[in-house]
């Protein structure tokens, strides 16, 4: 998974789902934090999408307690031939949330011997941040990972032009970016931010077991993509 092209990544917590997915997807989001065994469902994987893995933190919206553990999955995760990408939180890599050899950066590298991608994403369910913080935040997440990631809650339409504003100079400027604006208000950044240069967008397969506020179901997302193009 290269992101040079957008990746429209069909979000699951349950492999099976897969085959409902192809007909939409470029990629499955395999959410490693809500499956109950992770890593028995990788390895029985046998399904045509590449995966995109993640092991979301409870501060940042998913299921998985911080620490030496949830990195440890990521990291096998990884180590899988159908894994073509992990997600991995700027925090863990920056802030070391678990310190030493087995921490957020090791997993970056470790997943890189094993030529998976790696997203480096942030996310802010209160709000979106002032332009400025926008851009560095992002900016960084670019640093560490082959695509950096920022999906910020939209509490006005203002909100959506400035994430707009910045994914399009970031990505004018060579970087790979994927954002979005959570919520109802920013629900619309889903089909459009594409064009201002984001690289990954996210719909669940199950419409009914959204991963984040304000998702376009897969079918939808799809549509209005296309439509747009
Ligand atoms: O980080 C993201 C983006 C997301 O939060 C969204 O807003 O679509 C959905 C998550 O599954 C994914 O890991």
């Amino acid at each position: 998974m290269n992101f040079e092209s957008l990746v429209l990544a069909a979000a699951t917590a349950d492999l099976a789902e897969e085959p409902a997915a192809r007909e939409h997807a470029d990629a499955v989001e395999f959410r490693l934090d809500l499956a109950s065994d992770p890593l028995v469902a990788l390895d029985a994987y046998d399904g045509e999408l590449p995966l995109l893995a993640t092991n979301r933190t409870e501060v940042e919206g998913g299921g998985a307690a911080e620490g030496p553990k949830r990195l440890d999955v990521l990291r096998q995760a990884a180590e899988h031939p159908g894994v073509e990408a992990i997600d991995i939180e700027l925090a863990a890599v920056t802030e070391n949330e678990h310190a030493g050899e087995d921490g957020g950066a090791d997993v970056v590298a470790h997943a890189r011997e094993h030529d998976a991608s790696v997203v480096v994403s942030a996310h802010d369910f209160s709000g979106t941040p002032p332009q400025s913080e926008l851009r560095e935040t992002l900016s960084r997440a670019c640093e560490h990972g082959d695509i950096g990631k920022f999906a910020t809650t939209a509490t006005s339409i203002d909100d959506v032009l400035a994430l707009l504003s910045v994914t399009r100079d970031l990505d004018a400027d060579g970087h790979r970016v994927a954002t979005m604006a959570m919520g109802a208000t920013g629900r619309h950044s889903r089909a459009i931010a594409p064009l201002y240069g984001s690289r990954i967008a996210y719909a669940p397969v199950d419409p009914d077991a959204a991963t984040a506020p304000g998702q376009y179901d897969l079918a939808t997302l799809a549509d209005l993509l296309d439509a747009l193009r």
